[in-house]
């Protein structure tokens, strides 16, 4: 029988022969995720056993990776703002530049909260519920809705809020954009797909094959997204309402444009942790 120390350096080696320039830490993450151990627990327990099934295991997870599909996908979940969420077929692989977001409009959530005592979220294109999801967990007076056109994604959103305890306060509805929305929203968010569709070919593999097409294209020039929401968004805003979008590196003065010709002012633009604009937040244009 073989050790942990001995299953994490035969996966870091086929990594590492197969040219993946981070083996090493995404060894340590699948062999540890795969057998329920903490990042500490893999660099202390180098003399656990590993059995045969979980050595199975460990091994078909490293074909899986060697064909490029993404760690976290072969586990299943992700952890996003510090909240640990399945993923699924139809869900994007929520990232860290997201948190952005969450980040960029969580204050004036609170003060609608500190004024009102409750507020009403609304997440377009909720994937895994990463962002309304986010936001209830820091803010227990909040309630939110996450759409999508997805059934495979609201079903998961729906589990990831019944894994949070934040199934009381949040709804999955299928809706294309507005189409099925009613009420107002103090906060509205939205990371929708804004890739243009000429781009795809040329992702990363990690990327086009295995996160859903209907997540990354965003139509021809990247922006059709922006427009369909940004025509209806006023409708659904409370009067001292935001809405707060994410948007690719080089959109900040497309987007900007889009959401200001329908009767938006930019609120506050954030840049993410590679230092690319990534979030922009507009409130309505008072009169
Ligand atoms: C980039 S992903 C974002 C997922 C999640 N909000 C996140 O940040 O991880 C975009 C999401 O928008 C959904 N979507 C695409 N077109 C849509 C539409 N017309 N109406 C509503 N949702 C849509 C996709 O199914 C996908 O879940």
């Amino acid at each position: 029988m073989r050790t942990l120390g001995q299953a994490v350096a035969d996966a870091r080696s086929r990594l590492a022969e197969a040219g993946f320039p981070d083996s090493a830490i995404e060894a340590r993450l699948l062999v540890g995720g795969l057998l329920g151990l903490t990042s500490t627990e893999v660099f202390t327990g180098t003399d656990r056993p590993v059995s045969a099934a979980e050595d199975e295991r460990i091994s078909k997870a490293v074909e899986r990776r060697l064909k490029r599909e993404p760690v976290h996908r072969i586990l299943g979940s992700r952890e996003f703002h510090g909240l640990e969420l399945l993923l699924s077929k139809e869900t994007l692989e929520p990232r860290p530049d997201t948190e952005v977001l969450v980040e960029a409009v969580l204050p004036q959530l609170r003060q609608i909260v500190a004024t009102k005592g409750a507020a009403r979220v609304l997440d377009i294109g909720t994937g895994t519920g990463a962002i309304v999801l986010a936001l209830l967990a820091q803010c227990p007076e909040a309630q939110g809705i996450g759409s999508d056109i997805s059934d495979d994604a609201l079903a998961t959103a729906k589990r990831n809020a019944e894994r949070l305890g934040l199934a009381e306060r949040f709804s999955a509805i299928n809706s294309r954009w507005f189409d099925k929305i009613s009420g107002r929203f103090d906060i509205i968010v939205s990371n929708p797909p804004y890739i243009r569709s000429d781009v795809i070919p040329e992702l990363e593999p990690e990327v086009r094959d295995y996160d859903p097409m209907a997540a990354l294209d965003g139509g021809p020039d990247g922006l059709e997204a922006y427009r369909a929401i940004a025509a209806q968004a006023a409708d659904f805003l409370e009067k001292d309402g935001v809405i707060g979008v994410e948007i690719g590196y080089d959109q900040k003065d497309t987007v900007s444009a889009i959401f200001c010709s329908a009767g938006f002012t930019l609120a506050q633009a954030r840049r993410d942790y590679g230092d690319n604009d990534r979030v922009l937040v507009f409130s309505v244009a008072k009169s």
